[in-house]
């Protein structure tokens, strides 16, 4: 088998939804294990699931997914399962016959579609309730009734959107060991989060888009990493800003200082935001220049740097 055949390749790869861009000149290469898409609401994780799984088609690049391309609707079905947000079923299905059914739909025969029925409820450990109508599951079990499905035909890519979304913390513990599990079961996993601390400490590597546009990708200490490096904007409200705007931009890490058009403070970019927040609240106790208020002024660089760092800038 060659390299290609096991990773899912983007080459750069946009998405338009009318005048809406969805994704923007995204190029990843991405090998088997768990990767994790991590980026704000809107920021295109959806985007890029749907383009992966040939649910919709790219406005301009290529998609290969181990080998194949997604206009090969039928292969695609075959080797990969998409666990979408939707949490709708049919009315009146048990377990067991929501993945049978799904199967059959499929075109699979009946024996084949009975076995791989079976061992999907057991993978998920539904197997007490299969006989039960979903209409009376729990979040946690509708949620891995749909894992059932999306894996029932043994794909060798599975796609998670936003899988832990409203799950208690018990539900969303067994999702990860399950996940964790299929992962060394050889299985190609990509799961979407807002949260990177949610899915981290079993991701090999993290995608990072906003906007559209992918920021970082690697491991998550790469990309950790990646994030700090980038300098990071930051208002600062305050009395003397010509003042304070020369003592910062004598620091190295201070990259920019300009005071704001209103003369009443100070943007800053700093590449290394542990230091500078230290630097002010020196400047602020020696009492030269009073300090209003800081805020983040590039907001999505303030976002991403939350997502991977955390509100209290250390790494973990
Ligand atoms: N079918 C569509 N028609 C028009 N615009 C769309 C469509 N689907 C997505 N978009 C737009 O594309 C951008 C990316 O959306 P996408 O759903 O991929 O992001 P997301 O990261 O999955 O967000 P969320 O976490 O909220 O699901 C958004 O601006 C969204 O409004």
């Amino acid at each position: 088998m060659s390299e290609t055949n096991d990773l899912i390749i983007f080459d750069d790869v946009s998405k338009f939804y009318g005048e809406v861009l969805g994704v923007n000149r995204i190029s990843l290469s991405i090998p088997p294990g768990i990767t994790t898409l991590v980026g704000p609401n809107g920021s295109g994780k959806t985007t890029l699931m749907n383009l992966m799984t040939g649910l919709v088609q790219p406005s301009s690049g290529h998609i290969s997914v181990m080998g194949l391309t997604p206009g090969d609707v039928a292969e695609f079905f075959r080797n990969v399962g998409y666990c979408t947000q939707f949490d709708f079923f049919p009315r009146g299905l048990n377990g067991w016959e929501f993945i049978f059914d799904s199967l059959m739909l499929h075109g699979m025969d009946e024996v084949d579609a009975f076995g791989l029925t079976t061992e999907a409820l057991q993978r998920v450990r539904l197997g007490d309730a299969a006989g039960r109508k979903i209409a009376g599951y729990s979040k946690g079990m509708r949620q891995k009734i749909r894992l059932a499905q999306a894996i029932a035909h043994r794909p060798r890519v599975l796609v998670l959107d936003e899988p832990l979304n409203g799950l208690d913390p018990m539900a969303r513990a067994e999702s990860i060991a399950l996940f964790e599990e299929l992962g060394r079961q050889g299985m190609h996993l990509l799961i979407s989060s807002h949260i990177l601390d949610e899915v981290d400490r079993i991701s090999d590597r993290v995608v990072l888009i906003t906007g559209g546009y992918l920021v970082a990708q690697g491991n998550i200490q790469q990309v950790r990493q990646e994030v700090r490096d980038k300098p990071m904007q930051v208002l600062i409200r305050c009395d003397r800003p010509e003042l304070l705007a020369s003592r910062m931009f004598a620091v190295d890490h201070c990259v920019e200082a300009r005071v704001h058009a209103d003369g009443k403070g100070v943007f800053l970019r700093t590449g290394d935001v542990d230091q500078f927040y230290s630097m002010l609240n020196g400047i602020a106790a020696e009492g030269l220049v009073k300090i209003d208020a800081v805020a983040p002024a590039d907001d999505d660089a303030n976002a991403i740097y939350q997502y991977l760092i955390g509100s209290d800038g250390s790494a973990s």
